[in-house]
């Protein structure tokens, strides 16, 4: 079905029997496409031990063959449907240029594009190397106030991929800087954390006001949604019997502190330690309960490209996403969000998540330093 000048659709849930009338359908359609092909892509770099073969970025934070080929998927299928629109995306092509890695990166994108099993006249290719780099740079917003921006991690957690654990491809269109829709690949993720042998590969999709959904990332992706499953972030269970979701880099978030909260909440289950934005969306479907990214640097501004989706997920589906402090993200300032650190938990225990929080670093921080 060509969907190009359909700019509002109806959504069946399985919640609320009613065919409903929904904004943003359409734009979750062709996100949930784009973000299959280009998780396809990211498998097909992994499987041929091309992730393995990282540049070092100025920051010094790895990137790869398959973070350049997903931003360029994916920009190129947003911006062919909706051709005003902005994007945030992480990476740009002057690595690649200074590298010469064009030409590959290309034959990868290009062998996607070209796959039976996902062709789909909604999303457009990318014809050449030059188109290739061209597109990557269209992700150079500035973010803001104003207008439809879409956010783009085209790999999170690249150094989980490079480990072959998790990482996941995110996507999500922020309008007037509130997250309209947060889509997510993890081509990893077990479909139930806590069961030995689940199958892997999610896709995970939320539409504000119209709950979060997941199927598998090998399932159709259909229109409307019907396919996906509405899912809840656990409510129910004793505070000291949670599942508590970390990082995995030690850099990336202050792991003792985190052990301080724990202890002061009385939770002794083991965590678990997950890459990327795989977190938000174990939390989204109930397989744990409470994800702390505590500060490692207090001066460090976390991107909206790797908390955006995310944040989307998990307040579809019950739960609540702030600062350190307790105050709801907010994706409006720029490419940065101004606030420091992520608390995710269901609305019931959040509370009591940022209480413990604020006993150990203070009401207003004061005492954070000493922990990063
Ligand atoms: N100092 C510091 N503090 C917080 N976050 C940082 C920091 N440095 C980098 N990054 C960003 O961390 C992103 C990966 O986050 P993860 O949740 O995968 O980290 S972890 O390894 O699970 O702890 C990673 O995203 P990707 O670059 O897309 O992998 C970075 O944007
Ligand atoms: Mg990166
Ligand atoms: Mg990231
Ligand atoms: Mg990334």
């Amino acid at each position: 079905m060509k969907l190009s000048c359909i700019s509002r659709r109806f959504l069946y849930t399985k919640q609320n029997p009613l065919i409903m009338s929904t904004d943003y359908l359409r734009e979750a359609y062709i996100a949930q496409l784009a973000v299959k092909r280009a998780s396809l892509l990211t498998c097909k770099v992994s499987e041929e031990h091309l992730n393995e073969q990282s540049i070092d970025k100025s920051d010094s934070s790895p990137v790869t063959v398959g973070d350049f080929g997903a931003q360029a998927i994916i920009i190129k299928s947003i911006l062919s449907n909706f051709p005003n629109d902005e994007v945030v995306g992480e990476e740009d092509s002057n690595l690649i240029k200074e590298k010469k890695i064009d030409d590959l990166i290309f034959k990868y994108v290009n062998e996607i594009q070209n796959l039976d099993s996902i062709n789909n006249e909604n999303l457009n290719i990318i014809e050449n190397s030059n188109d290739l780099c061209d597109t990557i740079d269209k992700g150079n917003s500035q973010g803001g106030q104003k207008g439809r921006i879409w956010a783009l991690d085209p790999i999170d957690g690249t150094k989980g991929f490079l480990r072959g654990d998790q990482y996941a491809v995110c996507l999500a269109l922020i309008v007037d800087g509130d997250v309209k829709v947060g889509v997510i690949g993890c081509p990893n993720l077990p479909h139930d954390l806590r069961k030995e042998n689940s199958p892997k590969g999610g896709l995970f999709t939320a539409i504000k006001g119209h709950g979060s959904y997941f199927q598998d990332l090998k399932s159709d992706i259909t229109f409307p949604l019907n396919k996906s499953s509405p899912i809840n972030v656990h409510n129910d269970y004793d505070l000291s019997k949670a599942r508590v979701l970390e990082g995995v880099e030690k850099a990336h978030s202050s792991h003792s502190l985190q052990n301080l909260i724990k202890e002061k909440l009385n939770i002794k289950q083991p965590s678990v330690n997950l890459d990327s934005q795989a977190k938000y969306c174990a939390l989204s479907k109930g397989d744990a309960e409470i994800y702390l990214r505590l500060p490692k640097d207090p001066n460090y501004r976390e991107k909206i490209w790797d908390h955006a989706a995310g944040f989307l997920l998990v307040n579809e589906s019950g739960g609540k996403v702030t600062d350190i402090y307790g105050n709801l993200l907010k994706f409006d300032y720029g490419r940065t969000l101004n606030s420091q650190g992520v608390i995710a938990a269901s609305n019931n225990v959040h509370s009591s998540v940022i209480d413990a929080i604020k006993s150990i670093i203070g009401e207003n921080g004061e005492n954070l330093k000493e922990f990063c």
